[in-house]
C-alpha cells in the first residue's frame, strides 16, 4: 500500500515498460502531468508512440538497460500535445518472475534547465548576503587598524564599496573637500565630488578610473583631475585608486588623493619661465647668427677684420682683384696685414684649390735667390745635392707670393721680369726651359718708387709689378678697427692661453686706441697675447704701453697722439723707436729677449728695417774690457 502510495505521490515522473509487449504498464500522477494524459490514455500509448520523436534512441536506451539493467539517457523525446519535449530518464530493469519490466523516472529537460537556473540565482543571492557582510567587515577592520594612519596623512583618503558609497573618509579629505566625513558617508562619491569635468561637462561614472578598478581590479593612477568641493569650487588632483580585495571579489577601493593646485601653478610659472628661456634662446641665437654673418660678411673678409673706411676700400679692392689673374702689389708697413690681403686674394680667385706659395724675398740669402726661385739640377752649385724645385715651378697653377720684393738682388729682377712676361725659366744648372702658370702677388713695406729713383729696382719690374697696388694702411690711420681687432686677438690669445673670461676695460682700451701702433696689427696681437699670459686678475691693463707712448712723447717734440704725422716725422719715430729697442735689447736682433721680440716684428723685417735706415745694430753690444 505504502509502495503504492509512494509510487503515485513520487515527485518524479514513474512510468513502468513493457519492453517486449511494447506497453506501458502503468504511470504515476507526476507522468500524467509531465506527459499531459490521464492514466487511460497514457495506458493505451505505446511507448514506441510516446517516444515516436526518437525512436531509435528508446531502441538503444532499452537495448543497454536489458544488457546493463541500469541507465540513463536525455536524448529521449516525447510527443505531447503541445509539441516535442526532451526528457531526462534514468531507468532500471527488472526481471522478476520471467517478466522483463522497464522502471522509467522522466525529467523535463526543459523544466530542469529552469530549476537549474534558479538554484544557481539563489545560490548566488545567498552567496551575495554573505559576501556583503565580508564586504562591511573589511571596511571596519581596514577603518580600525588604519585610523591613526588615515588621520595622520597628508593626502586625503577615502573608501568606496563597490557601488561607489563612501565608507570613509580621513581628516585629510575633509579639509581639502570641504565636507565632514558625515557628510560624505553612503553617499555615491562620485556624484559629490567628482560629477564633472574642469569644462563642467559631465563625468559618466563608467568613465571614471576609479570606478574602472573595480572592474578591472588594476590600480589606477591619475596625474590630472579635479575634484568638486563643497564650495563648489574645482580642486586639482592627482589620485590613486587602489581595488579593495576580498576571497578574490573587488568589495571597493580605497583612493588617495592631493590637491596639486600649488604644484600646478609651479610648473606653469616653471613652463612660462622656460618658454621665455626658449624665447630668449632663439632670440639670442638668432642675433648670434645674424652678428656671425655680420662679422662674416662684413667685418670678417677671409679672416681681415676691421670696418673702418680703409679697410672697406681695401675689401672691395680685393674682391674686384681676385677673380682676375692680374698681378698685384701690396705696399704698406709691417705688420699691417699684406700678407693676409695676398692670401684673401688667392683664396676666392680661381686659383684658391691650388697652393699660395710664399717667398720671403729678405729671407734669402743673396747668392740662393735664382735657386729659391728658379730651382736647380743636381751638382749645379756647392751644395746642391739633389734636383730641387724652385718656388715657381711649386706654385704652378697657383699663385706665387713675392713677399718683400723690394728686397730682391738687381741682378735677379731681369730673371724675374722674364718669367713674368713669358711664364718660362731654367733651373740652375739646366738648359732646359720650363713653362709655368703662375699668378704673381707680391709685397713691400718699402716704398719702391723710391728705390727705382735711387736706382736699386728695376723701373721695368716696377711697372710690370704694379699692374694693381693696393695700400695696407697702417693702423693708426684705421684706429677705429682697434677695438674690433682687439676683441678678435683677445679671444685668440685667450683659447690659446686656455684662459677664458679675460677682459678688456674700457679704459684700457682707450690707451690701445691712442697708442701709435708703430709694429702696426702685429704689434697689437702680440701686446694683446703678452698680456693675456701675464694677467693675474679677469681684466687686462696695458700700462707699459701707456709708458711706451709717454717715452714716445718725450722724444718727438710737440706731438701727441692725435696729432697728424708727416711721413719723415713717421719714418723718424720709427727709426728712434728701433734704436731704443735695439739699446734695451743690448744690440740683439732676433730670438727671445731681442729686438724684434720686443717690437712685435718678423725678424727679417727688422733686419730691413736696420738696413734701410742703415742702422749698425752692434753699436749696441755690450763692450767687452
Ligand atoms: N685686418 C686684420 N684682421 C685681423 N688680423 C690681421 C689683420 N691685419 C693683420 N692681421 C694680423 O696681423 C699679423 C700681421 O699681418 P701680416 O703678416 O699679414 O702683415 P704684413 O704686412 O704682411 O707684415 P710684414 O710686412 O712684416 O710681413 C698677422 O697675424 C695677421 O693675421
Amino acid at each position: 500500500m505504502y509502495s503504492d502510495r509512494f509510487f503515485n505521490d513520487s515527485a518524479t515522473a514513474q512510468l513502468v515498460i513493457d519492453p517486449y509487449g511494447d506497453q506501458i504498464v502503468c504511470a504515476n500522477l507526476e507522468a500524467c502531468r509531465l506527459l499531459r494524459m490521464d492514466m487511460l490514455e497514457i495506458q493505451s500509448t505505446r511507448p514506441s508512440q510516446l517516444f515516436s520523436p526518437n525512436l531509435p534512441g528508446l531502441m538503444v536506451f532499452t537495448q543497454e538497460l536489458l544488457e546493463k539493467h541500469r541507465g540513463w539517457s536525455d536524448l529521449l523525446l516525447i510527443q505531447t500535445i503541445s509539441g516535442e519535449a526532451r526528457l531526462e530518464v534514468s531507468a532500471r530493469c527488472s526481471n522478476a518472475s520471467g517478466t522483463t519490466l522497464l522502471y522509467f523516472s522522466l525529467l523535463n529537460s526543459e523544466e530542469m534547465d529552469q530549476l537549474r537556473e534558479r538554484s544557481s540565482a539563489e545560490r548566488h543571492y545567498l552567496s551575495g548576503i554573505g559576501h556583503w557582510n565580508r564586504v562591511s567587515q573589511v571596511f571596519q577592520e581596514f577603518e580600525r587598524e588604519n585610523q591613526l594612519l588615515l588621520d595622520a596623512a597628508g593626502d586625503g583618503i577615502y573608501g568606496v564599496d563597490a557601488h561607489g558609497s563612501t565608507t570613509f573618509v580621513n581628516p585629510a579629505a575633509e579639509r581639502i573637500l570641504g565636507y565632514t566625513a558625515d557628510e560624505l558617508a553612503g553617499r555615491n562619491m562620485h556624484s559629490m565630488v567628482h560629477h564633472s569635468h574642469l569644462d563642467g561637462s559631465h563625468f559618466k561614472v563608467d568613465e571614471c578610473p576609479i570606478f574602472e578598478a573595480f572592474r578591472d581590479g588594476a590600480v589606477h593612477q591619475v596625474e590630472n583631475d579635479v575634484f568638486w568641493s563643497k564650495s563648489g569650487k574645482p580642486i586639482d588632483v592627482e589620485y590613486t585608486s587602489t581595488p579593495i580585495q576580498d576571497n578574490g571579489f573587488t568589495v571597493g577601493a580605497v583612493v588617495i588623493f592631493r590637491d596639486i593646485s600649488q604644484k600646478k601653478a609651479d610648473k606653469k610659472r616653471l613652463l612660462e619661465a622656460l618658454a621665455e628661456v626658449e624665447t630668449l634662446k632663439n632670440q639670442l641665437e638668432l642675433e648670434n647668427a645674424y652678428l656671425q654673418e655680420e662679422i662674416n660678411s662684413e667685418f670678417n673678409h677671409h679672416q681681415i677684420i676691421g670696418k673702418s673706411a680703409a679697410i672697406q676700400h681695401i675689401l672691395q679692392k680685393i674682391e674686384l682683384v681676385a677673380p682676375t689673374d692680374s698681378t698685384v702689389l701690396i705696399s704698406g708697413e709691417s705688420g699691417t696685414g699684406k700678407e693676409l690681403i695676398a692670401r684673401a686674394i688667392h683664396e676666392i680667385s680661381q686659383r684658391s684649390n691650388r697652393s699660395l706659395i710664399r717667398v720671403n724675398c729678405a729671407a734669402i740669402p743673396e747668392d740662393l735667390f735664382e735657386s729659391e726661385f728658379f730651382g736647380h739640377t743636381k751638382g749645379a752649385f756647392t751644395g746642391a745635392t739633389s734636383d730641387r724645385p724652385g718656388r715657381f715651378e711649386l706654385a704652378n697653377g697657383g699663385t706665387l707670393f713675392l713677399d718683400e720684393v723690394g728686397e730682391i738682388p738687381l741682378h735677379l729682377q731681369g730673371k724675374l721680369l722674364r718669367v713674368l712676361q713669358e711664364q718660362q725659366f731654367e733651373r740652375v744648372g739646366e738648359s732646359r726651359t720650363r713653362h709655368v702658370d703662375v699668378r704673381i702677388i707680391t709685397a713691400t713695406n718699402r716704398n719702391l718708387k723710391e728705390l727705382v729713383q735711387q736706382g736699386q729696382f728695376r723701373e721695368d719690374l716696377y711697372f710690370r709689378l704694379n699692374v694693381f697696388p693696393i695700400e695696407s694702411v697702417p693702423l693708426r690711420e684705421r684706429r677705429d678697427d682697434i677695438p674690433m681687432l682687439t676683441q678678435h686677438f683677445l679671444q685668440k690669445s685667450c683659447t690659446r692661453a686656455n684662459k677664458p673670461g679675460l677682459k678688456i676695460p674700457l679704459s684700457e682700451l682707450e690707451k690701445l686706441k691712442h697708442y701709435l701702433w708703430p709694429g702696426n696689427i702685429r704689434e697689437l696681437e702680440n701686446v694683446i697675447e703678452r698680456q693675456v699670459i701675464l694677467a693675474q686678475g679677469a681684466a687686462l691693463k696695458f700700462d707699459g704701453l701707456a709708458g711706451t707712448e709717454s717715452a714716445h712723447s718725450d722724444r718727438i717734440a710737440g706731438t701727441s697722439p692725435s696729432d697728424i704725422l708727416t711721413h719723415r716725422d713717421l719714418r723718424q719715430q720709427d727709426r728712434r723707436n728701433l734704436l731704443m729697442a735695439l739699446e734695451r735689447c743690448h744690440g740683439k736682433v732676433s730670438g727671445s729677449g731681442g729686438a724684434a721680440e720686443l717690437l712685435g716684428i718678423k725678424p727679417t723685417t727688422l733686419a730691413s728695417r736696420i738696413k734701410k735706415y742703415r742702422i749698425d745694430p752692434r753699436q749696441f753690444k755690450p763692450q767687452r774690457l
